[in-house]
């Protein structure tokens, strides 16, 4: 299965306009606006605590801003590494792999375990009896095979070794090219071997009871 070059056509541009989110009285996200350039890689970093995750979850329409509007979402497909993997416990690597795929796929898991330097013996293995950077290498396959439009991935590197680590970057990069992309990282190395734009969240301008309607 060849990278999806063409995907990027066929859907609308992807932005946040002015997007606020609250948790409870904390105001996470304050007033973000966001333009992920149709057909590029945006990676998105800032300290701990600052929303790169929640902004990802905006994304993939699992939190729903208190303000603000996001773009160009209804017309468009999405795949995603979380943080946490969220990997099917009780299937297999390859199994997981393939929930996301259709039968014409091929010998695409395969392919794809493999250019992530997933073990043929880790191949059929329940994920539960995997490592931490093995599952990662999993997620990070399974969010990247399926021909989606908008490509999210929240510190997809984390736990991979780094005697793998380039390749696994070569690879996501070839996966990524043509495509809109949000890699959420901490790690400028990572940033440049995706061949990324940086975007940097800074911390919410208020945090105050007051705000909170
Ligand atoms: N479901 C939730 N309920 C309440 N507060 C939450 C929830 N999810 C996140 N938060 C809070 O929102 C803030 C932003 O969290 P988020 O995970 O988006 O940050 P992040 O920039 O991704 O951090 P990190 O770099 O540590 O992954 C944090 O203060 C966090 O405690």
């Amino acid at each position: 299965m060849s990278a999806p070059r063409d995907a990027s056509a066929r859907h609308e541009a992807i932005a946040l306009h002015d997007v606020t989110v609250r948790y409870g009285a904390q105001v996470v996200l304050d007033r973000v606006s966001l333009e992920l350039p149709t057909g590029t890689t945006t990676a998105l970093t800032g300290p701990n605590g600052v929303g790169k995750t929640t902004t990802v979850r905006v994304l993939l329409g699992l939190v729903r801003p208190s303000s603000g509007r996001v773009s160009g979402l209804d017309t468009c497909t999405r795949a995603a590494a979380f943080q946490e993997d969220r990997l099917c416990e009780h299937l297999s690597a390859a199994a997981n792999v393939r929930l996301v795929l259709p039968r014409s796929a091929g010998s695409a898991v395969e392919d794809g375990l493999r250019a992530v330097g997933l073990d043929e013996a880790a191949w059929h293995v329940r994920v539960r009896a995997l490592s931490g950077g093995q599952r990662r290498r999993v997620a990070l396959v399974r969010a990247l095979l399926p021909p989606a439009d908008l490509v999210v991935l929240d510190e997809p590197f984390v736990g991979i070794d780094a005697a793998s680590r380039d390749a696994v970057l070569a690879w996501t990069r070839e996966r990524l090219a043509g495509r809109t992309a949000l890699v959420v990282t901490h790690d400028p190395a990572e940033v440049a071997a995706l061949g990324a734009t940086l975007v940097r969240l800074d911390a919410p301008r208020t945090v105050r009871d007051q705000d909170v309607a």
